[in-house]
């Protein structure tokens, strides 16, 4: 799979090299290529030159902060954007990040996250991008306002890159998370078996392992309705 990124910054994918994800680029499952929007606003579209390379401006109809320019973000896209590829948009509108979504995202040999800041992105770009026949996704982590889509699209990558075949070191881990069933994880335990005064569940112990999996699914239940009953509401179909 290849990674696109398009930000004012950069720097903040810089991690990306260090982090497990470092491992799995040497391996070349994931290519990730972070790129300085700036260097499609080098120049107006009236073709003279800018200076400050600006990728915002006022909103039309007026109100508070500045919107991202879509003839900067339209040079850029067109630019880094593949046959194939998705354009994923992380926004506090969007549709809810899921371990489904981040399954269905991890089969696509090119995701470009267009990080936006500021107020957000002039709608057009999704809409004419969409219009071109990608598959444009703007996408919430959850409900909550960040400064930028980087923090956003980080945690979507990691997410998405971890679900890659051949990335994890132990695929069977992958499989038994929490939300890959519908439900939450139930708890963990590991030696000592007593820790300061408190014993791991004696089931554990009990080496009957269909015991261990009733219990387990128990747990994920007995969780699910507590931390989470959204995610029984609706069938348990994935929930944010
Ligand atoms: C593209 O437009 C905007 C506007 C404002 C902030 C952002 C950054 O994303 C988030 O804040 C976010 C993502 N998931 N939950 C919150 C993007």
């Amino acid at each position: 799979m290849r990674i696109d990124v398009l930000t004012i910054f950069p720097e903040f994918f810089q991690v990306l090299d260090v982090s497990l994800l470092g491992k799995a680029r040497q391996a070349a499952l994931v290519e990730i290529h972070v790129h300085q929007l700036r260097d499609w606003a080098a120049f107006k579209s009236d073709g003279t030159p800018d200076a400050h390379r600006t990728v915002d401006d006022a909103p039309f109809g007026g109100g508070a902060g500045m919107v991202m320019k879509p003839d900067v973000w339209g040079s850029a896209l067109d630019d880094v954007l593949e046959e194939g590829g998705v354009l994923v948009i992380p926004s506090p509108a969007g549709v809810p990040f899921t371990q489904a979504l981040a399954a269905e995202l991890s089969e696509s040999p090119q995701l470009v996250f267009a990080c936006g800041r500021y107020e957000g992105i002039d709608a057009r770009v999704a809409e004419h991008y969409a219009g071109r026949g990608f598959r444009v996704l703007e996408v919430s982590l959850g409900d909550y306002v960040l400064n930028g889509g980087e923090v956003a699209a980080f945690a979507m990558i990691e997410a998405v890159t971890r679900l890659i075949p051949g990335f994890m070191g132990n695929a069977e881990s992958i499989v038994e998370e929490s939300h890959s069933d519908g439900l939450l994880e139930y708890p963990s335990y590991t030696r000592p078996a007593s820790w300061r005064g408190l014993e791991v569940p004696p089931v554990l112990l009990s080496g009957h392992h269909g015991k261990v999996a009733a219990w387990r699914h128990e747990q994920q239940l007995e969780r699910t309705r507590e931390r989470r009953p959204d995610m029984l509401a609706d069938g348990g179909a994935e929930a944010l």
